[in-house]
């Protein structure tokens, strides 16, 4: 049976396309996760039904909060960039539909309900959260923990057709993906990943071959990490955005640090150079590590991405410069 394009058969195409239009307007998160679903042929593969998707995609897309950016444009954004990725030809075949289901989903539920604030504000402030999670991977934690419980509706659950072994490990899947990307597990995923690469590399073969749960969700960790962290890699117009979206989110929670009398996180200082001074400093010690060992496991299919993450950090360079110097004349 053909799937519905528009997600519902109806005898009035035209009308309902008009109706669906404004919904990419004002729900870019379902109108694009949708899509990729149907160009990936997930909901024909796992017997998914139209109307209990758009269910599921509307609740989430409205469970994300209304903050500067980690909003549903966020959450839209890193989904789209998972399924280029995932495009990669140096991956071609590696994962199967179980995982590219897990990694699409992972991708598109992974900061719904973020509040705005950052895990450290969350533990110093002794929110509910934090207590919950006894300070571990805070916000992660809750996005996917909100992830599961908006498909324990039966209109909601898009897995009704999964058997239980089945979504037992599409549910392993998709909550070790969104724990990994928690910042603080950077630099071991980074470290772990890098030393799978070149153990891959003295085995000599010259494609990828993971056999086990653990290599095999250790590359999509890093997969969805590089998803997260891909504002810096794309053209600078598009960059640019993200940046004063975040900044005005960090000088929103310095606003509430200084209210409530605390030390104000260095990111949240409201001044003309944090901006590129704290881009140059991420970029240098956390997104160029990490997109550098992604660029040689699919080499060459990243390289525009490593140019354009190159340029983008001299523009920051440059304009730091021209700061410096017009504040020193
Ligand atoms: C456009 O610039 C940025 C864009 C993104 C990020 C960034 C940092 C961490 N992440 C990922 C988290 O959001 C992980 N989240 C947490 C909450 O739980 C879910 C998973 N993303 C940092 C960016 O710039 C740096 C911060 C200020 C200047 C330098
Ligand atoms: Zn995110």
């Amino acid at each position: 049976t053909p799937i519905p394009e528009l997600g519902v058969e109806t005898p009035q195409p035209e009308e309902l396309r008009v109706e669906l239009n404004p919904i990419s307007g004002e729900r870019p998160l379902t109108a694009i996760t949708y899509r990729i679903f149907q160009e990936r042929d997930l909901i024909r593969t796992f017997s998914i039904e139209p109307h209990k998707l758009l269910s599921y995609l509307f609740a989430l897309e409205d469970s994300y909060q209304q903050v500067p950016y980690h909003n549903k444009l966020h959450g839209a954004d890193v989904c789209q960039s998972m399924h280029v990725l995932l495009n990669s030809s140096g991956i071609k075949d590696v994962f199967n539909e179980f995982e590219i289901l897990a990694a699409i989903f992972a991708a598109v539920v992974h900061d719904v309900h973020h509040s705005g604030l950052t895990n450290p504000f969350l533990i110093k402030t002794k929110n509910d959260l934090a207590i919950l999670y006894n300070n571990e991977s805070v916000l992660e934690n809750h996005h996917v923990a909100v992830a599961f419980k908006l498909l324990q509706a039966d209109e909601r659950n898009i897995f009704s057709n999964l058997s239980a072994e089945q979504m037992e490990t599409l549910r392993k899947r998709v909550v070790d993906m969104v724990l990994a990307t928690d910042m603080a597990k950077h630099k071991t995923l980074l470290a772990d990943f890098q030393n799978l690469l070149e153990a891959k590399k003295m085995s000599g073969n010259d494609y990828l071959t993971l056999e086990s749960y653990d290599d095999r969700i250790l590359v999509l960790k890093n997969l969805i990490h590089c998803a997260d962290l891909s504002n810096m890699t794309k053209p600078l117009d598009t960059y640019s955005k993200w940046i004063d979206r975040l900044m005005v989110e960090f000088w929103k929670q310095g606003d509430a640090e200084r209210d409530l009398g605390l030390d104000i996180s260095p990111m949240c200082v409201r001044s003309p150079t944090t901006k590129d001074k704290h881009q140059i400093g991420f970029i240098n010690s956390f997104v160029h590590p990490l997109w550098e060992t992604w660029g040689s496991l699919v080499y060459p299919d990243a390289n525009t991405i490593l140019e354009t993450l190159a340029q983008n950090r001299e523009w920051h360079e440059a304009s730091l410069a021209a700061l410096t110097s017009s504040t020193t004349d």
